[in-house]
């Protein structure tokens, strides 16, 4: 059902010129994207790894599993038939968890350009890879983007306004992606800085994380905002180093991204960060159904820290709580207490 604020919902209009589009990976969030585009008139083949789960979403017409009560528009095609999805794709849009997302490409037909919807990093053989660089290793393929900003994709299904940056090296590339996406809820940017924007996009979940710690330990808003703050500080130091541009980080796919994670109830790394310190285990946030990205992703840049001596605090604090089981108040005090320094 449609939440009484969302805007108007395009009618279903068939523009044969428009080509189809593929999403790997029906979750949450790959669900979402194919309502967006599909709801334009867009045919969207979704797949799914598993055909009962297909199945189920053909008969149901929604995805009960992981985004239940979103109908599914006419042009919107599940399906777990891989060649079906990409035979006729003008581009696939991966949408599967970072874990397992090299094989799970490997495995399928190619595309002729790749959409990364994946907040994630990888750390394999001493490179931190992004998942552009993860898509183009398992794939070959050179044409790739990333979409990525504050969308909680429970909101973006009930056609609640939200913003996004589409980003590529590839000009066109860009434009495509803004136009299947954008729409009276949705509005999509462009950008060159595929690095910021997947950089970005990965590692606020691991700010998210320390946020949803700030939030189990009733620590305040004060304390939440100087943490928002500084988190986004050490993400633009890592980026620029990794070759972003610092402006990138202002926008939607960091603080944009940031703001809403670190306070959203909807956040799965945020309620991971608060169930941590309220006593859950990293076994169950790991056995849960739904991906809680900012888990896997700090241990990557931990990995990467200790490889390269990056200056990452607050992430090597976020990272002995959650995998060393170090006591969160004492890696406060150890922030709080570093060396004096300028803003
Ligand atoms: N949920 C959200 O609001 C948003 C999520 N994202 C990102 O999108 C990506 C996917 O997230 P969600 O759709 O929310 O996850 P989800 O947990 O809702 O669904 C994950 C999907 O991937 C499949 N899957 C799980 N492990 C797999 C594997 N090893 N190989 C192949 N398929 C596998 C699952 O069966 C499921 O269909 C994540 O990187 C997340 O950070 C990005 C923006 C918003
Ligand atoms: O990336 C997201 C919102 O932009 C979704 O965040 P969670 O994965 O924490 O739910």
């Amino acid at each position: 059902m449609l939440h009484p604020t969302a805007l108007t919902k395009p009618k279903a209009r068939a523009q044969p010129s428009q080509d189809p589009i593929a999403v790997l990976g029906a979750g949450a969030w790959g669900t979402a994207l194919a309502l967006l585009a599909s709801s334009k008139g867009i045919p969207v083949y979704l797949w799914a790894r598993r055909a009962e789960h297909a199945q189920a979403m053909q008969e149901e017409r929604q995805n009960q599993e992981y985004l239940p009560g979103a109908l599914f528009p006419e042009h919107l095609h599940p399906t777990a038939d891989a060649e079906e999805a990409l035979a006729r794709a003008q581009f696939a849009v991966v949408a599967v968890p970072s874990r397992g997302l090299r094989e799970t490409l490997q495995g399928l037909p190619k595309a002729p350009a790749y959409v990364s919807a994946v907040k994630g990093l990888l750390f394999a053989e001493n490179h931190l890879l992004r998942i552009s660089q993860v898509i183009q290793e398992a794939t070959r393929v050179d044409r790739l983007a990333a979409l990525s900003g504050p969308n909680l994709a429970e909101e973006v299904a009930r056609f609640l306004p939200a913003a996004a940056v589409a980003a590529s090296r590839d000009p066109a590339l860009a434009q495509q992606v803004q136009q299947v996406f954008s729409g009276p809820s949705f509005r999509v940017y462009t950008t060159h800085d595929l690095v910021g924007v997947e950089l970005g996009g990965a590692l606020k979940n691991v700010i998210a994380l320390a946020a949803g710690m700030v939030d189990g330990l009733g620590l305040g808003d004060n304390a939440k905002a100087a943490l928002i703050t500084r988190g986004l500080r050490e993400i633009i130091r890592f980026g620029i180093a990794q070759g972003a541009q610092e402006a990138t980080f202002m926008g939607l796919s960091g603080l944009g991204d940031l703001i809403a994670t670190a306070h959203s109830p909807l956040s799965r790394n945020r309620s991971a960060g608060e169930q941590l310190v309220r006593g859950r285990t990293l076994d169950h946030l790991e056995a849960q159904k739904s991906v809680v990205e900012g888990i896997y992703t700090v241990k990557a840049l931990h990995a990467w820290d200790q490889a390269t001596g990056a200056d990452l605090p607050i992430t090597e604090a976020v990272y002995r709580v959650v995998y060393l089981g170090a006591d969160p108040l004492e890696e406060l005090s150890r922030l709080m207490g570093r060396e004096a320094k300028p803003e």
